[in-house]
């Protein structure tokens, strides 16, 4: 029998049961996802969250107000910076990042922007000299910086931002300014109340001409008094849909001068005498958002893995109806609905978490060779991404929503945790770039790819399944074939055929006499579907990869298990565009049905092991529906009660307006 580690007395002898199941170790499954020290280390850091209670909240989020919300992470955060390198290691991000996570959950907190934008930033644009005289500081939290870019007339479209920063060449200052309603500054996160510099994007101006946006380091508060700095409007947006914790803010600058040297000038540069630099590419300065991008595969695989390990315990204790009349009510995860509900949502997080590493580890490669000028990859990792956070935000977002329908009732409560997961990762969709958006960023990409084949140009290796012309069956059951390679060479062709028909639609329209521009319009949905298959294939092959890689036979087979069910899923989703061009028939698509419910059941017996060795801590979980224990009934009743509508049995507002109205009804019998 494999060992679990998470086998406890005073569980729920229905969860313990789903444990002792296991066909693999859920501690080697957590080794081959986090490596061998971080495995260890994450659960050494919960452990000593949960000793401290400043770290701790003393009651569910979800019962406080905003402004109580926005103070406690305030408060929680000065407690990590105190204490928090004696918990972990300041310097590794995983780490750092697991002590967040613990500790803040996922509503956001006051450095989230800083960490995750304004560092990145100034990491990547600001020159040698600048860096060292910002970034020490940043890190030390002397200050508290965000990324604000974003105006309340435009956030996708960058070239029309209209905030500028003209150059006064006899001051050698920058003056920074807010022309109009629909140019200040909106939506930066922890802008609102929390920031006191921020990396503002500007049109950049000088002597009359405008060079398009740039990144300028700007002081909005004063460091000592937190007062705005003066010509600086600033506040908070209001509540949103969901990280309300997140001070997302406005901001205006009334004509607001900055030295020269606070534009970040390692890839374009203004001289003193107000000469202009160009970058090597013209897109450099869009870097911090790349940087997000590639980072927020993985934050979002994991709310996805989150929601998937809260529907899947709670399925294991939750009993209702039964299969077999007077057998007895079943655990809901007998269900076959159920089982397809929960196992694709858990092998979509597995597959974007894994390959969200590969993301991760590409990124930084080449950012190592952008730092040094190097340009040649970057249009790649740009159309990569794009399709990524566009992919993998939306399909998230649907597989945590099915998680949370999965657990009934009680997923609506805010008691599953399920409604926030599901309001933070959604989010997704629209920052970094809105998906439609994104995808045809992806799409141009592609569509010149189909171009370069027919130049007879070399496609980058990304690309070169383009070329495959004779993958025009599917071969699902055939000797020799297995399942896997059946099902990745139908992405493929999925893709190629996709991309193939928008491009030659594109073509065909402009040939017509119709605008290059029009033509893309008309064809736009498409486009999107384009840029959606060939990403949805990227992502299958990179996990099948990831996968084949692993040694640990027994690991290997478990996650064999789930990638075959991620392809099976995924084949099943887009069917439709196998029957496009005689590629396969109704049968062979039964067949992948088949062997999908056959996966449901095989993955059945493992799926607690499966979300376990994930090890999310119930700290972070901050779920009464997915604790590991598994006691949901009497923790929900306990949440119930705890709720502050119940602090009074009388509530005073009943007292003070229905009492009277229904005393005086009574009164008039
Ligand atoms: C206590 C300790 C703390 C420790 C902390 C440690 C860890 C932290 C852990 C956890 C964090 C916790 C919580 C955080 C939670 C949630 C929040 C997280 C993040 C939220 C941040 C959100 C921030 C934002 O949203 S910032 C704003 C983003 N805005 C956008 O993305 C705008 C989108 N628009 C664009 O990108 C562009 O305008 C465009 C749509 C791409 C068009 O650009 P344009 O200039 O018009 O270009 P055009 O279309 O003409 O294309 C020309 C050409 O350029 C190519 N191109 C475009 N962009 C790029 C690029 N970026 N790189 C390279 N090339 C690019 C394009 O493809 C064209 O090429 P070609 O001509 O076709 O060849
Ligand atoms: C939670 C959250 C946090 C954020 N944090 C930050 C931050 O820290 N800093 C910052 O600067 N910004 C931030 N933003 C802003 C965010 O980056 C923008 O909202 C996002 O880029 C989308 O831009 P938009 O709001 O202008 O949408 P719009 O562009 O107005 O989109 C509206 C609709 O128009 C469509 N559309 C727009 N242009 C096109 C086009 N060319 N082709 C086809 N369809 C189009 C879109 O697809 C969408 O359906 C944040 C936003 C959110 C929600």
């Amino acid at each position: 029998m494999p060992l679990n580690h998470l086998i406890r007395d005073g569980d729920n002898p229905d969860i313990t049961e789903e444990r002792q199941k296991a066909t693999f170790s859920t501690e080697e499954l957590a080794i081959e996802i986090y490596g061998e020290p971080l495995a260890q280390r994450r659960r050494e850091i919960s452990a000593e969250v949960l000793k401290r209670p400043e770290l701790l909240d003393d009651c569910p989020h979800v019962f406080l107000d905003r402004t109580t919300k926005v103070e406690n992470s305030m408060k929680k955060t000065v407690a990590v910076m105190e204490k928090g390198s004696e918990i972990c290691d300041f310097t590794s991000r995983e780490e750092l990042g697991h002590l967040v996570c613990e500790v803040f959950g996922d509503d956001g907190f006051p450095l989230s922007i800083h960490f995750v934008m304004f560092l990145p930033a100034i990491q990547g644009q600001a020159d040698d000299e600048q860096a060292e005289q910002w970034i020490p500081r940043a890190m030390r939290l002397e200050f508290i910086g965000t990324y604000a870019q974003t105006e309340l007339g435009h956030g996708t479209n960058l070239r029309a931002l209209e905030t500028t920063a003209t150059y006064d060449k006899r001051t050698q200052e920058f003056i920074l300014h807010t022309p109009t309603v629909s140019a200040y500054k909106w939506w930066p996160g922890n802008l609102g109340k929390t920031a006191n510099y921020v990396i503002a994007n500007a049109q950049l101006y000088i002597d009359g001409k405008s060079h398009g946006p740039h990144n300028f380091l700007v002081q909005i508060r004063d460091e000592n008094t937190h007062q705005p700095m003066p010509g600086i409007t600033v506040g908070d947006i209001g509540p949103k849909f969901g990280l309300n914790t997140n001070d997302n803010g406005f901001l205006r600058f009334d004509h607001v001068r900055i030295p020269r040297r606070n534009m970040l000038m390692r890839h374009s540069k203004v001289s003193a005498d107000g000469v202009y630099s160009p970058p090597v590419h013209p897109k450099l300065s869009y870097g911090a958002m790349i940087f997000v991008r590639a980072t927020m595969i993985r934050m979002l695989a994991h709310v996805v893995l989150k929601a998937a390990t809260i529907a899947i315990r709670y399925s294991c204790v939750r009993r209702q109806g039964e299969i077999k009349t007077g057998n007895g009510e079943v655990k809901i995860l007998e269900y076959q609905t159920q089982q397809h509900r929960l196992f694709t949502a858990l092998a979509r997080g597995f597959a974007y978490r894994l390959v969200g590493d590969e993301v991760k580890n590409l990124y930084e490669k080449i950012a190592e060779e952008v730092k040094h000028g190097n340009v040649e990859q970057l249009a790649d990792l740009h159309a990569l991404l794009s399709g990524m956070k566009s992919i993998v935000s939306y399909d998230s977002g649907k597989a945590i929503e099915q998680c949370r329908m999965a657990c009934g009732g009680h997923g609506y409560s805010h008691a599953s945790g399920i409604p926030e997961m599901y309001a933070v990762e959604i989010a997704g969709c629209t920052y970094e770039g809105e998906n439609m958006v994104m995808l045809q960023q992806q799409a141009r990409y592609l569509v010149k790819g189909i171009h370069r084949l027919a130049h007879g140009e070399e496609l980058s290796t990304m690309l070169q399944y383009l070329a495959n012309t004779s993958n025009n069956k599917f071969r699902i059951g055939e000797s020799g074939v297995d399942l896997e390679n059946a099902l990745i060479l139908a992405l493929e062709y999925i893709a190629r055929s996709t991309i193939e028909r928008v491009t030659a639609r594109l073509d065909s329209l402009q040939n017509k006499g119709l605008s290059a521009e029009n033509a893309w319009n008309e064809n736009a949905v498409e486009l999107t579907r384009a840029s959606r298959t060939h990403t949805r294939l990227w992502i299958a092959r990179c996990f099948r990869d990831r996968v084949h890689r692993i040694e640990n036979h027994a690991i290997r087979s478990a996650l064999t298990d789930i990638l075959e069910l991620f392809l099976t899923y995924e084949v099943v989703d887009m069917s439709q565009y196998l029957y496009q061009g005689g590629y396969a028939n109704s049968d062979q698509v039964a067949q992948v049905k088949d062997a999908m419910y056959k996966l449901l059941e095989k993955i059945r017996p493992n799926a607690v092991s499966y979300v376990d060795a994930y090890e999310v801590s119930d700290t972070e979980l901050r779920s009464v529906l997915g604790r590991r224990d598994g006691n949901v009934y009497d923790n929900l009743l306990k949440w119930a009660k705890s709720n502050p509508l119940n602090r009074t049995e009388v509530l005073p507002a009943v007292e003070k307006h229905l009492m009277p109205m229904m005393l005086a009804a009574k009164s008039k019998l």
